[in-house]
């Protein structure tokens, strides 16, 4: 599999941001940036559904494909866990296969997360955290190139945070492109690959953890710096 993703245009509301970004295979890539800043925005640009970007899986570009076709190769996890369909758990990651339900696949997906407990239980019935993992379990059962998230770890407990950001990585190891949005920057730090700040619609910084966070840049994007184990305002 290859994916390229290029994103050239974030759109804020009505404003149109240039940006210059592609992703590639096999990198976890963590976006950060203060609230509205325009991670969501960038996360549906790279996902083929806002702005101006174009993505191409295995030469064919992702427009060009059907929707069911579409779901095997981009996952695209939104922001909203308020989703409470009247449906069990497992039947709501087997519809995210688009008409091709295999089993296997759904309780792979479920196993993932821990969920096979909870997966006869009714989505509107779990809890926020126990349907944010049932969610990233449908994100994660077409076995899709390119997965994107926005805040996956919201609304999990820390060990389930922790969790997610290693199954999430696995999947990039396998050759996956992986992005995903993020407010933890310790977790952003230490789970990726590459980490993109985002400020006003801009780049701000790009590139390994340690430089994209440094402390010059964290305190000039976010406000805060740490003392000691923990942040504070800066
Ligand atoms: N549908 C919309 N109409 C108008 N403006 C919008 C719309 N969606 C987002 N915006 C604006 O675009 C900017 C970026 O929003 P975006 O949701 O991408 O930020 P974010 O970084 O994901 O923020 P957060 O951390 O709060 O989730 C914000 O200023 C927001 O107000």
């Amino acid at each position: 599999m290859t994916a390229r993703l290029h994103a050239s245009a974030i759109a804020l509301g009505d404003r149109l941001e240039r940006c210059d970004l592609a992703l590639e295979a096999g990198c976890m890539t963590m976006i950060v940036g203060p609230n509205g800043a325009g991670k969501t925005s960038l996360l549906r640009v790279l996902a083929g559904i806002g702005g101006d970007g174009d993505i191409e899986i295995d030469g064919e570009a992702l427009g060009s494909l059907p929707p069911s076709r579409r779901a095997a190769r981009l996952a695209f996890l939104g922001a909203s866990r308020d989703i409470r369909w009247p449906l069990s758990a497992r039947d709501f990651v087997a519809l995210g296969l688009m008409g091709s339900a295999d089993p296997n696949r759904v309780e792979r997906a479920l196993g993932l997360v821990d969920a096979e407990g909870f997966g006869a239980r009714r989505l509107d019935r779990l809890s926020t955290g126990e349907r944010s993992r049932i969610m990233i379990a449908r994100a994660l059962a077409p076995g899709a190139g390119v997965v994107l998230l926005d805040e996956p770890c919201a609304n999990l407990d820390p060990k389930w945070q922790l969790v997610v950001l290693d199954r999430l990585r696995a999947e990039a190891q396998a050759g996956a492109v992986v992005a995903l949005s993020i407010h933890d920057l310790d977790l952003a730090r230490r789970h990726g690959d590459r980490v993109i700040v985002i400020e006003d619609g801009r780049i701000a910084a790009d590139g390994p953890p340690a430089e994209a966070l440094s402390d010059m840049i964290v305190e000039r994007v976010f406000g805060i710096r740490r003392k000691q184990d923990f942040w504070i305002r800066a």
